[in-house]
């Protein structure tokens, strides 16, 4: 099993400290999710992980050489199709050529009641497709470029349940088939569901929980949304024990 490994990691903008000490791993083969408020530092840690930023300190173990990385915005060419915003993609991104054929067979694996809406998209203009549709289609073709890390900023935001249903299930395929995947989301349900353990960016430091019910009784709290304002508040359990009332 390969392991992406950052150790104590700080990191600051001239205004603001986001990460002191922060450390976390992500195993080739499963799912790791990121949670944190707005302004927490996701996007900046995935910008750390992809070389974009530098750390002030500490060390990034990253044994993996294909990595992916979507991030939160999506810009796209109004006047072009999406196979020929993808196909563009692919040649910047693929190590090896790839088509349509591809695409649909790892797609008919992982969660094959998507390749209609797929094909449907794949011809559309870019100008008469939605946020959403835009999201998915290319959260889902990414995963279909081989690469051993893929790195997803909030790849499920804007995109309705049947969709969001169905990047899990590409995550989970892509996965399964040996990737490594850090996933992001303000959705705690999804990430606790879907992912084998996840970080929770709290005080500058990302926490690891194993699953949604440690997350819980780590806040004591009765929901996970409540668990996720404790810990954004900043409270620290092994100090206190008043609970923070949403
Ligand atoms: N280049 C920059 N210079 C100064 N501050 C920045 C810069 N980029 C981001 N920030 C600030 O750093 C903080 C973290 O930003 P970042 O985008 O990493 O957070 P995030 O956790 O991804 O947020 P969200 O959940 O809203 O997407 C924010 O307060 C942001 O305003």
């Amino acid at each position: 099993m390969s392991i992406l490994q950052a150790d104590c990691i700080d990191f600051r903008y001239p205004e603001k400290p986001l990460f002191s000490q922060a450390s976390l791993q992500v195993c080739s083969g499963s799912m790791t999710g990121l949670l944190g408020p707005n302004g927490a530092g996701k996007t900046t840690f995935f910008d750390i992980l992809c070389g974009l930023k530098k750390p002030d300190n500490g060390q990034i173990t990253n044994p993996f050489t294909q990595q992916l990385y979507l991030s939160q915005t999506l810009m796209t060419p109004p006047a072009l199709r999406m196979y020929d915003i993808f196909k563009m993609t692919a040649l910047l991104c693929s190590p090896a050529p790839i088509n349509k054929c591809h695409i649909q067979e790892k797609l008919a694996r992982w969660s094959p009641r998507i390749l209609d809406r797929y094909n449907e998209i794949w011809s559309k203009k870019s100008s008469l497709c939605s946020y959403g549709e835009k999201r998915w289609f290319f959260t889902v073709s990414l995963l279909s470029i081989a690469a051993d890390f893929y790195i997803l900023d909030e790849p499920t935001a804007g995109v309705d349940p049947e969709f969001r249903f169905h990047i899990w299930q590409c995550l989970r395929g892509a996965a399964q088939d040996g990737a490594a995947i850090l996933v992001s989301s303000h959705n705690v349900d999804e990430i606790s569901e879907n992912c084998q353990g996840f970080y929770m960016i709290s005080q500058q430091k990302f926490l690891h929980f194993e699953d949604g019910e440690a997350f819980k009784y780590h806040y004591q709290a009765s929901t996970l949304d409540q668990a996720f304002i404790k810990a954004a508040c900043g409270a620290d359990m092994h100090k206190s024990s008043q609970p923070i009332r949403p």
